[in-house]
């Protein structure tokens, strides 16, 4: 059975309900069609390709500066206490999570890499949450040897490692129990996170025990409740059944007379890749407030993909366009090391064509797919597309959430480069991999000796 999300999102052998490139246009505010062909901002891409090189991740810094400030403005509209925690996974670029960080924005952690990016981009160990179900002894300490300010607990088993370490250590841990509320999101079921099948978080029924027990715990100080329940959620619903939970374990804990101070109630929010009808910001804001405002908790929010999603494109470029015996495919530069969302989630993506004309021209189906020897390496099935011919440019949109940071370098593609835009200006803000770069590390075993000089041509 599919879920919504792949009803919505996939793109099927005719890809006929595709919104078209005005509409695409229209929903991305920090994008623009000038006389000079698609520009980012006013940064022409087709300036940014000869300067840069293709494939290169473009990110608007305006636009990320705006939908930060709406997600924060809405927030506070509903008189909550409530902070942005950006998850930086969906996108680590340092200069990405630097802006994130001028704005006010914590940090929501998985890693001790991420950690490292997050102190790296100027964010305060308390003002960072080190979440994820497996964070290993070492960065568990490195966390509370830096102070982080509140580390999420997934499992009973978690809890008494990090109480040994941190009464080893002679700190104490400031923890969020991360609840399982076993709710539906409607979203991809690589991408659900909150049903007590997923390996996430501990179940309602044992919080209340496992609270009262951190409570006893040397090196541990309970400071609250976390979910976070799947990603690119397109309706409010599932986040209401899994918030009114949270409050009534809340009320739970606080009858038990356990001390508790915050909620962590994770990321998720969904982005209309395909024009899908999703919910703003102020309707989150409102229901988080209808379903746990009367607490007068604390709250940490964990956007990623909302704030930053919208915010890129992969620009890349036409190789060479072939026609097969029954498709038409566009052979892009780009490929699924660059961005796999459409190969692993069969994930719709916007694309459209750089060159003014491009666009003024008849469309007929089109595969778009990248030069990797897979046949998943496919960006689009049978998409309305202009012809395409070689050295033509193309964006893919909605690539700034999880689209650099689960690049590879399968089929020794070196990483693209990422530049930023804001107005007028761009700057590289990582610059396109080199060959030497990619391979740095690799040596022989011993016993095949050193590496001989390459054989004579
Ligand atoms: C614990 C946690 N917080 C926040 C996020 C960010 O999610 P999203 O990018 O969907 O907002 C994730 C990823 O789904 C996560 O696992
Ligand atoms: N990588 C997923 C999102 C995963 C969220 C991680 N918790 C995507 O591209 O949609």
């Amino acid at each position: 059975m599919r879920t919504r999300f792949e009803e919505r999102t996939r793109s099927g052998s005719e890809d006929r309900g595709a919104p078209g490139f005005r509409s695409l246009l229209a929903a991305r505010p920090h994008l623009a069609l000038t006389a000079v062909g698609l520009a980012v901002e006013a940064v022409p891409l087709a300036r940014v390709a000869v300067s840069h090189g293709t494939p290169t991740w473009v990110y608007s810094a305006a636009a990320i500066h705006t939908r930060y400030r709406a997600m924060s403005v809405a927030l506070a509209e509903t008189g909550l206490d409530a902070r942005i925690h950006y998850a930086l996974k969906a996108n680590d670029s340092l200069a990405v999570v630097t802006q994130l960080a001028r704005q006010g924005a914590g940090a929501d952690v998985v890693s001790d890499g991420e950690r490292r990016i997050a102190r790296q981009a100027g964010i305060a160990p308390r003002d960072i949450v080190f979440s994820g179900v497996g964070k290993t002894e070492a960065e568990l300490r490195a966390a509370l040897a830096d102070g982080v300010g509140q580390i999420n607990v997934e499992s009973a088993e978690e809890l008494a490692m990090l109480s040994a370490i941190a009464r080893g250590m002679g700190v104490t841990a400031k923890v969020a129990l991360r609840i399982n509320p076993d709710v539906d999101a409607g979203t991809h079921a690589k991408i659900t996170t909150g049903l007590a099948e997923n390996k996430f978080g501990i179940p309602s029924t044992d919080a209340l025990a496992l609270y009262s027990h951190a409570a006893a715990l040397p090196g541990i100080v309970p400071v609250g409740l976390a979910m976070h329940i799947g990603s690119q959620i397109t309706s409010l619903a599932p986040f209401r059944s899994a918030y009114s939970l949270l409050a009534a374990l809340a009320r739970e804990v606080r009858s038990a007379g356990l001390p508790i101070a915050l909620l962590d109630i994770g990321g998720g929010l969904g982005i209309p890749y395909a024009g899908e009808e999703v919910p703003s910001a102020s309707a989150y804001a409102a229901m988080v407030k209808e379903t746990l405002g009367a607490l007068g908790l604390r709250l940490v929010v964990e956007p990623g993909r909302w704030i930053v999603g919208p915010a890129g494109v992969l620009l890349a470029r036409v190789v060479l366009q072939k026609q097969g015996e029954h498709r038409r495919f566009v052979i892009l530069d780009a490929a699924m090391n660059d961005l796999i969302r459409p190969s692993l989630y069969d994930a719709w993506h916007g694309i459209l064509p750089v060159t003014p004309a491009r666009w003024r021209a008849p469309l007929s189906p089109a595969d778009v797919v990248g030069p990797v020897c897979e046949t998943g390496d496919t960006f689009a099935s049978a998409r309305p597309l202009p012809d395409l011919g070689p050295g033509e440019l193309v964006a893919i949109l909605d690539a700034g959430a999880y689209g650099a940071v689960m690049s590879s370098t399968y089929n020794a593609r070196p990483l693209a480069a990422a530049v930023m835009v804001s107005g007028t200006a761009d700057a590289v803000i990582r610059p396109r991999q080199s060959f030497e770069a990619m391979r740095a590390g690799e040596v022989l075993p011993p016993w095949l000796g050193p590496l001989l000089p390459p054989p004579e041509r």
